[in-house]
């Protein structure tokens, strides 16, 4: 229960080991300055936050603003909605960075990985800190791709808001309804950006539409873009009636107009701006009481004269609340669209005390992220994010407490709140909910370059599965290799390619294979006896069990005792006999995958005095995996989502290649120019499709898969693949 309990507990108080005022002024100042980060070469970067003033009371505000000031957010997507150039503009209109980065350049802030700015995509989340208009912000950077998916769930357990980018040519996409549902999990209020509007086939209606259809949420349209793909020019402020035009002439998009709508010079405009406010206050007034009351009261004839301020703060209780979804358009790329965005993560996200954390953090040293640089800062107050070091025992989706008795304390609360109320109140704001792990799908051998670099190869990936959870590392019995099971195919490479980089290994890997599992079609009963004579000591069990098939879909099996097994023999063999139980099931007698659906009965257990556990496990296992044996089998093989985005002249040709690939198709939805083939898909035949596709439809269309179920082989593919197994070795 104690594991449970690590990462993040915050007081609402500063931390009094490293209260600013124990320290000496001059020491703080004078530290923080040896503390300067190296600057990167080719990149521009403003002054860091924290660097520029020495008086401490600007320092205090520089490192604890206050509260209310300060914004926690992630920024989520589709994988290649603009993220990245999303983040890049706001660092720069911020003053973080002198320089636009750009993602086709490889020269942005937050893919600092060296794969991330070699592939143009994001791997791991980047935590930056900088400041807009007197607020604080703190923003993290998440991956789209659908191998990274455990990436995006750790950060969003430590945010307050966040804002979903679109690619406005394709409304919502199949992994935007991925991260959609992991912040309903951990109920982040978000902002939606229809990014991209410049891009042809941009729709801002479309998009809409999409919010509302596919992720089921209240789009409230803030802005109206005036023109589209290539007449974008600018937006429509619907809350105070004004346009904001960028300078076309301007390369950065600092130089942009606000002005007021006017009947004389835009009387269209303004006409479909009223009707969108108009539209707006009366789904605000719908969500909200408080400001349903005081339309009610004094605007009910005239909403034109309300005040954007009255507006502006129900929506944010309405955003807060998560009953609707702010909607703001613009093009990252082409420099529009962004500021109004960054006034909007001010107005209407929440600050953390919004959020009811009530946590203590106690920790040796606290970093400020800067992307990959950090500044060391004596003390921080709840709400922001830091980063500490030296946390040997921690893994991702921990929650740190102060001390071993508050750890205590809060398991035994939530056992006693967990029994009255699952989903209790009191329990959700005590944890920081921890993370799903998805189940790897895919598995290959690792080897390091020679048997002395064995010890190397294991702590490298010890340390980089306690970042990330979703890889999963496990030694074969059989040949004694080691084995790494991750999300994707992209994903084992990244992991490849880290060793090499990161630990200075260089690793060979086995062919990717599947990860099957295996289930029983028939109930067996099995008896086995086990004797052995240990020097002077006889261990002998005899184990009655019977093994059948279940509808679980889980790897775990169901245990059940018969009635005549008696309290004793539980009392000092039932860890022993569970242990041998899951032992078993981890290695099917088809493939040697785990084997799931099924429930185990123990009718007996006779044992001779003095029989250790581990003969009793051994036992168990054996006579389980006998029944096994004897029972009718069957292999499972995991089952894809698979969504791709074509243009309508390459459809035929991936439709006839999704066909030999055993794919079933689902639905074929029109999007613009495009169409999106939905569809099931097994994942044995879709590896290396990235390249199939590329081939197929001179690189335009793009695919997304997600494990969708396990699925029962049909006989003759079955046969084939255990064919062509048996002639291979076994890994598993
Ligand atoms: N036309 C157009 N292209 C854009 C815009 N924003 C980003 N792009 C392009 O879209 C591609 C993806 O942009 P990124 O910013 O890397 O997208 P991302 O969402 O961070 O991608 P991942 O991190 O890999 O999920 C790049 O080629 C960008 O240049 C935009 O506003 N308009």
């Amino acid at each position: 229960m104690l594991m449970n309990f690590r990462i993040f507990t915050v007081n609402h108080q500063k931390i009094s080991s490293l209260h600013m005022n124990n320290m000496c002024c001059c020491k703080i100042i004078a530290s923080l300055k040896r503390l300067k980060p190296n600057i990167p070469v080719g990149r521009n970067y403003g002054s860091l936050p924290g660097l520029i003033e020495n008086d401490i009371k600007s320092l205090r505000s520089i490192i604890n603003p206050p509260i209310a000031k300060i914004r926690n957010i992630g920024i989520m997507a589709h994988i290649d909605a603009g993220k990245t150039t999303t983040t890049e503009r706001i660092l720069y209109y911020s003053g973080y960075t002198r320089s636009l980065g750009d993602v086709d350049d490889g020269d942005t802030v937050t893919d600092f990985m060296a794969q991330e700015r070699e592939r143009g995509i994001t791997i791991q989340s980047a935590a930056v800190t900088f400041d807009w208009k007197g607020y604080r912000i703190n923003l993290i950077d998440t991956p789209g791709h659908v191998d990274f998916t455990l990436e995006v769930e750790r950060c969003l357990r430590v945010l307050d808001g966040a804002v979903a980018v679109f690619d406005a040519s394709a409304g919502v996409e199949a992994q935007t309804l991925t991260v959609w549902r992991q912040a309903d999990k951990h109920k982040i209020p978000r902002i939606c950006f229809l990014n991209k509007m410049d891009k042809t086939g941009a729709s801002f209606n479309y998009s809409v539409e999409t919010i509302r259809e596919k992720l089921k949420a209240k789009p409230l349209l803030l802005q109206l873009p005036i023109g589209e793909a290539k007449t974008f020019r600018g937006v429509v402020d619907v809350v105070s009636k004004e346009k904001l035009i960028w300078n076309p002439n301007s390369d950065d998009g600092k130089d942009f107009e606000r002005k007021p709508l006017l009947e004389m010079n835009d009387p269209e405009l303004l006409k479909k701006t009223i009707e969108a406010r108009n539209t707006l206050i009366e789904q605000v007034a719908d969500l909200d009481d408080e400001f349903a009351g005081f339309v009610l009261e004094e605007f009910s004839e005239n909403f034109d004269s309300l005040p954007a301020e009255k507006l502006q703060t129900a929506i944010h209780r309405v955003t807060l609340a998560q009953t609707a979804v702010p909607v703001l358009c613009g093009s990252a790329l082409k420099n529009k669209g962004v500021q109004p965005l960054l006034d909007a993560i001010t107005m209407y996200l929440p600050s953390p005390e919004e959020r009811n954390y009530e946590f203590l953090e106690r920790i040796s040293r606290l970093l400020l992220p800067f992307a990959d640089q950090h500044i060391e800062i004596p003390s921080l107050t709840a709400g922001n994010i830091a980063l500490t070091v030296g946390l040997k025992r921690t893994v991702t989706g921990d929650t740190i407490v102060s001390s071993k008795s508050s750890a205590l304390a809060a398991a035994r609360r939530a056992k006693r709140e967990g029994e009255k109320d699952r989903k209790n109140r009191e329990v959700e704001t005590l944890l920081l909910a921890g993370v799903e792990v998805p189940e790897p799908v895919f598995f290959c051998t690792i080897e390091p370059p020679s048997v002395a670099k064995q010890p190397d190869l294991d702590h490298a990936l010890k340390c980089l599965q306690r970042e990330d959870p979703s890889l999963k590392v496990r030694l074969d019995p059989d040949s004694g290799q080691t084995v790494l099971c991750g999300m994707g195919e992209l994903h084992i490479e990244i992991i490849h390619d880290r060793i090499k980089r990161e630990y200075g290994l260089d690793t060979y890997l086995g062919p990717l294979q599947v990860a099957y599992r295996e289930t029983i079609l028939s109930a067996v009963r099995v008896t086995d006896t086990l004797d052995k004579t240990l020097g002077d000591k006889q261990h002998l069990v005899t184990v009655d069990l019977e093994v059948k098939p279940t509808q679980s879909s889980s790897v775990t099996p169901v245990i059940e005792y018969a009635e005549d097994i008696s309290e004793d023999i539980l009392k000092t063999s039932q860890e022993a006999i569970e242990n041998g139980i899951h032992m078993a099931c981890l290695q099917g007698p088809l493939l040697g995958s785990p084997v799931q659906d099924v429930t185990v009965t123990l009718h007996s257990l006779i044992t001779h005095p003095g029989t250790s556990t581990t003969m009793i496990s051994a036992c168990v296992s054996r006579c389980i995996q006998k029944a096994l044996k004897k029972a009718d089998k069957q292999v499972l093989e995991p089952l894809m989502n698979l969504e791709v985005t074509v243009t309508r002249e390459y459809l035929s040709p991936v439709l006839a290649d999704l066909a030999q690939r055993r794919g079933n198709i689902q639905e074929i939805q029109t999007r613009q120019d495009n169409r999106v083939v939905i569809g099931f898909v097994p994942l044995a035949e879709i590896m290396g499709y990235s390249t199939v596709l590329r081939t197929l439809t001179s690189g335009s269309a793009t695919f997304a898969l997600e494990l969708s179920t396990y699925q029962a082989m049909n006989p003759q593919d079955q046969r084939t693949l255990l064919n062509q197994r048996s002639g291979s070795t076994k890994v598993f």
